[in-house]
């Protein structure tokens, strides 16, 4: 039965996703630095963004008229003077609460408590910050810098996330920090603000300060756009505007032939081999990096790059030097590392550790055998679930290859995107699904860690993640920013090991799973030491669904040409030899 034809006959998806907006929550702050100048108003957003601004106008419109309060309580507030508590902590003035009691403005270490706990926020650590309870909130504690908070909400960042909540104060006191908050959270914006705003403050000295490591390209790339709107516009003076670069080939190139100074640029974004080979060739000075982001961390200290990351970390010789590290999952041996080259750190977790994204209605599918996987995705089309954006992941790129073909098969619209492709190949693609010219994309791992894809509505788990932390990246590629998304994972009885760290994640985030998968998944002593040493996968069948009387009429078909192939031979060896005898 053809329907994928059916599905990729004229229809269209939305383009941009829904309209939800991300759940944050709406706090404010306690005093800290003062801005002096006050005054502060936010410039009118871009024409471009006309549309969007409109429909979200009250959203706006109660951030200005907060600035311009806060601007104003300021003044007000320098004229009374401000009252230091018991702990040190500068009084604003009575806390405000909303409706359900969480407070609005975080102004004594009891607001910041109840404010937490509305996110289950856990902090520790040395000398804690408040946390912010707005982003306007930031001029009057950090003097933050006006233009940069104009090009957050002219991008519609209008109110921190919980992780932004917490990570900006720390970052912009000049701690360390290990954060870990769920996928799809802001966590990209809660180092790249105060950054920013780093870099900004110290604009007198020159050269590279900023260095942002990701494991993968297109984490690199998504990042350094992202930077590069948040720094649109500001310039450090009348003539040096903050330079924002991705470490691209072309780039290297350019720092080798001396095209490009190597201090033209304040922020460097890039993954760790690019990064190494053009400081071995001294094309690139590390030396007055000042602030070093490692986001998906884990990963970067993990088997694959904890020797580049360890090479960059030798390379970063300023002794002011402050780490970061960002993720979803930080197991504890890399927190054991991270206190190993971190002063004093302070230690962020929002939710549980290591859980799903609550966003993400997750669901188990026993399929019984690779042939059953295949006939699964079409279960999903025929009841409707198959909903456009779709990625599916696979655990190689033979396997992810193969499905490819069957669904090209099946004239699904999709593509695949592997360690083999392009780069360029690669680029294209995102590009298609981002716009919505593709549905559905399969992958393996390469793009389970950081991409956002605002509107995925669905992730597949063709095969088992390989541990619970790949199956919360993979997954987290929907439910991001406050939407809600699907994920669904296959399982075959060879996999049955496998299942158990990932039913222990749904458990964990809250999702209900059947005694009998759970029954499934207990494992006796021996098997579970033998997931322990990365046996739990045993050798996969093919993917094909090519019914077995046409595999077997092709053998037939093969042996019967080879059959006369030999006998052409015999026969003509037979009259060569008459002929030898008749000479
Ligand atoms: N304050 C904010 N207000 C509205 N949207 C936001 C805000 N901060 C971030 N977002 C949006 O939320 C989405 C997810 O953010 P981001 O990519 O930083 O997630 P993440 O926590 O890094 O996820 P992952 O762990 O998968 O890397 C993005 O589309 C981003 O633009």
């Amino acid at each position: 039965m053809d329907i994928f034809r059916v599905l990729t006959r004229g229809a269209s998806i939305k383009k941009n996703g829904d309209s939800n907006k991300t759940q944050s929550a709406d706090f404010s702050m306690a005093n800290e630095k003062k801005n002096k100048k006050g005054g502060n108003s936010i410039a009118a957003g871009r024409e471009d963004q006309q549309m969007t601004r409109e429909l979200d106008f009250f959203r706006n419109k109660k951030i200005i008229n907060k600035v311009e309060n806060s601007a104003r309580n300021e003044s007000e507030k320098e004229q009374k003077g401000a009252v230091a508590d018991e702990d040190g902590d500068e009084e604003l003035g009575d806390s405000d609460v909303d409706q359900a009691g969480i407070p609005e403005k975080v102004i004594t270490k009891q607001d910041a408590l109840k404010l937490r706990k509305s996110y289950q926020g856990n902090v520790t650590g040395q000398n804690v910050p408040l946390p912010i309870g707005s982003f306007e909130d930031l001029i009057s504690r950090f003097q933050f810098d006006k233009r940069l908070l104009s090009n957050l909400i002219e991008n519609n960042f209008t109110e921190p996330t919980p992780i932004q909540s917490e990570s900006i104060p720390i970052l912009l006191n000049e701690r360390d920090m290990i954060a870990c908050a769920p996928t799809g959270s802001g966590k990209t914006l809660a180092f790249l603000i105060p950054l920013l705003q780093q870099i900004i403050s110290d604009k007198a000295t020159t050269g590279l300060k900023g260095l942002i490591i990701s494991p993968t390209k297109e984490l690199a790339n998504q990042i350094f756009i992202e930077c590069s709107k948040l720094a649109n516009k500001i310039y450090l003076d009348k003539k040096r505007p903050l330079q924002v670069a991705l470490l691209s080939k072309s780039l290297s190139s350019k720092l080798r032939n001396k095209v490009i100074s190597q201090d033209k640029y304040d922020i460097i974004i890039s993954t760790p081999l690019r990064l190494i080979s053009v400081v071995q060739n001294e094309d690139l000075s590390l030396g007055k990096v000042k602030h070093l982001i490692f986001d998906e961390a884990d990963k970067l200290f993990d088997k694959t790059f904890v020797e580049q990351t360890d090479e960059i970390l030798s390379s970063c010789t300023d002794p002011q030097l402050r780490k970061t590290m960002f993720s979803a999952t930080i197991p504890s041996n890399v927190e054991e590392i991270a206190h190993t080259i971190m002063n004093d750190p302070i230690r962020v977790i929002i939710g549980h550790k290591e859980a799903a994204n609550r966003n993400i209605d997750q669901q188990l599918v026993f399929c019984g055998n690779e042939e059953g996987k295949l006939i699964a995705i079409r279960q999903l089309v025929l009841e409707g679930e198959f909903k456009p954006p779709v990625i599916i992941f696979l655990e190689s790129i033979t396997r992810a290859k193969a499905l490819f073909h069957e669904l090209l098969y099946d004239k699904l619209n999709v593509d695949v995107i592997h360690a083999e492709r392009t780069q360029v190949q690669r680029d294209k693609i995102i590009e298609r699904f981002k716009s919505g010219d593709l549905w559905c994309l399969i992958c393996t791992d390469v793009l389970a860690r950081g991409v956002d894809f605002k509107g995925v509505n669905l992730v597949i788990n063709y095969d088992v993640p390989r541990s619970a932390q790949a199956y919360v990246h993979r997954i987290g590629r929907t439910g991001r920013g406050g939407r809600s998304g699907k994920a669904v994972t296959f399982y075959s009885k060879q996999d049955s090991l496998a299942i158990k760290p990932i039913i222990n994640v749904m458990k964990q985030s809250g999702c209900e799973v059947s005694e009998w998968m759970q029954k499934i998944s207990s494992m006796t002593k021996r098997e579970k030491e033998s997931l322990k040493k990365g046996k739990g996968h045993s050798e996969r069948r093919q993917i094909s669904t090519v019914p077995k009387v046409v595999k077997q009429k092709k053998r037939q078909r093969k042996e019967m040409i080879e059959a006369s192939k030999r006998r052409k031979l015999e026969t003509s060896d037979v009259e060569l030899e008459s002929g030898n005898d008749s000479a």
